[in-house]
């Protein structure tokens, strides 16, 4: 269980809490305090001392596993301040009874990330295997859930990885949907039309906007909805991705995967001495495509395109698609560790609906409401939901 007393190192501030924002659930545990630090989401594109300085600051904040990380941690610097983060963050077990409590007369969904969700991080994109046991629990979870994955990979690749066909998935940080029917309270009823199921349901008007702009719906096969808001930018995220390949082989350790709508670009494995060369290349080749933005995850950096979609559009999408738009008898799950988890939590707050689990050991700003601290608590927390919903169904309704 949680290791209260662990001393960490502050990575820089993911996004602040809106000063606003909406309570989650009627006993909502403390905010971050006000005037906590705001990272921009885009990468500054340009160079100069100072910058220089900031990227190598972010680019190290981006792991705080990162050998300093560990000595800061070795040395207990940081202990008070974790324990008040956990305070404002409580462990999502911990506070299990009260979470479910929230959920009476709702339907749960349940948002998963991949990495550093379900499976550890690890060197090797590619071997970034998740545990047999943890496929058990989410296949459990998906029996008595809707439950979809909400990854920045490619979708086939995530598939490939968690290998479970009862679930939805969002891959290119929810710019490749297979999703339920549209509005289809979870009975995967295939839509039997070839026009864009958002037009067809009588989307919200930012949806009916990129069904117009992008190619962007259609019937996936074995039905549901297949939802590529990004479609018109594969031919240039090609390009950037064979350019950054060419560009980048001389740096060893950079490995550049093409995640079908954006590209990732690793440091995890780079010396830090080339992390400043490597972030020059990176936005030298950016530099002839205005149409595309860099952020920055766990020591990656994320091409993208600059469309306003991102993991917390997927994950409002989908919950339309399962019948869930606007409605109060819905109690959304997101669990993630990264940066672009955030989006996610943010349209939480703003819902005021929902359970936004950040999975991190470290103090972080987010927001999200609870706290996992790894892999094998997001696996518990999943058993104990599954066994929880279980035994409610067992239980003499009064
Ligand atoms: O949204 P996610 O499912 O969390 O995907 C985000 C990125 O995850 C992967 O990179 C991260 O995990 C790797 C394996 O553990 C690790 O080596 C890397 O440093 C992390 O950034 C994936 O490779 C990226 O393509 C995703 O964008």
């Amino acid at each position: 269980m949680t290791k209260q007393g662990m001393v960490v190192p502050v990575p820089e501030a993911a996004v602040a809490v809106p000063p606003n924002s909406a309570p989650l659930f009627q006993y909502p545990p403390p905010r971050a305090a006000p005037g906590v630090a705001v990272r921009k989401k885009c990468l500054q594109m340009g160079a100069g001392a100072g910058r220089i300085g900031g990227w190598v600051e972010s680019m190290r904040a981006s792991s705080p596993t990162h050998a300093k990380a560990a000595a800061a941690l070795a040395a207990g610097v940081e202990e008070e301040r974790y324990a008040a983060w956990m305070v404002k963050h409580p462990s999502a077990l911990a506070m299990f009874d009260q979470l479910v409590a929230a959920s009476k007369g709702k339907q749960i969904v349940v948002f998963l990330d991949y990495d550093g969700t379900l499976s550890p991080i690890v060197d090797d994109p590619d071997a970034a295997y998740m545990s047999d046991t943890m496929r058990r629990a989410v296949r459990s979870v998906a029996k008595h859930f809707p439950t979809a994955i909400v990854s920045g990979r490619c979708r086939d690749k995530v598939f490939e990885f968690v290998k479970l066909a009862e679930l939805y998935y969002a891959g290119s940080h929810g710019m490749d949907i297979k999703g339920p029917a549209k509005g289809s309270r979870h009975t995967k009823v295939p839509i039997h039309s070839n026009l864009c199921p958002c037009i067809l349901s009588g989307h919200p008007k930012i949806l009916i906007s990129l069904c117009l702009s992008y190619v962007c719906g259609s019937q996936a096969k074995g039905g549901g909805v297949l939802f590529q808001p990004a479609s018109q930018f594969l031919p240039m995220i090609e390009q950037v991705h064979d350019s950054l390949v060419e560009k980048t082989k001389c740096i060893p350790g950079a490995k550049v995967e093409n995640n079908k709508f954006c590209v990732s670009v690793h440091f995890r494995c780079v010396d830090e001495k080339s992390w400043i060369t490597l972030a020059d290349m990176v936005k030298s080749v950016l530099k002839d495509y205005p149409k595309l933005k860099l952020t920055q995850g766990r020591m990656v950096f994320e091409v993208r395109p600059t469309i306003k979609w991102d993991k917390g559009k997927a994950l409002e999408f989908l919950l339309e698609s399962l019948g869930y738009a606007d409605c109060t008898d819905v109690l959304p799950v997101y669990i993630g560790d990264d940066r672009t988890d955030e989006d996610a939590f943010k349209v939480l707050r703003k819902r005021g609906q929902g359970v936004g689990i950040l999975v991190s050991k470290h103090p972080k700003d987010t927001c999200a409401s609870y706290s996992l601290q790894e892999p094998a608590e997001v696996m518990e927390f999943l058993l104990r939901l599954v066994e929880w919903e279980r035994l409610s169904k067992a239980r003499p309704k009064w």
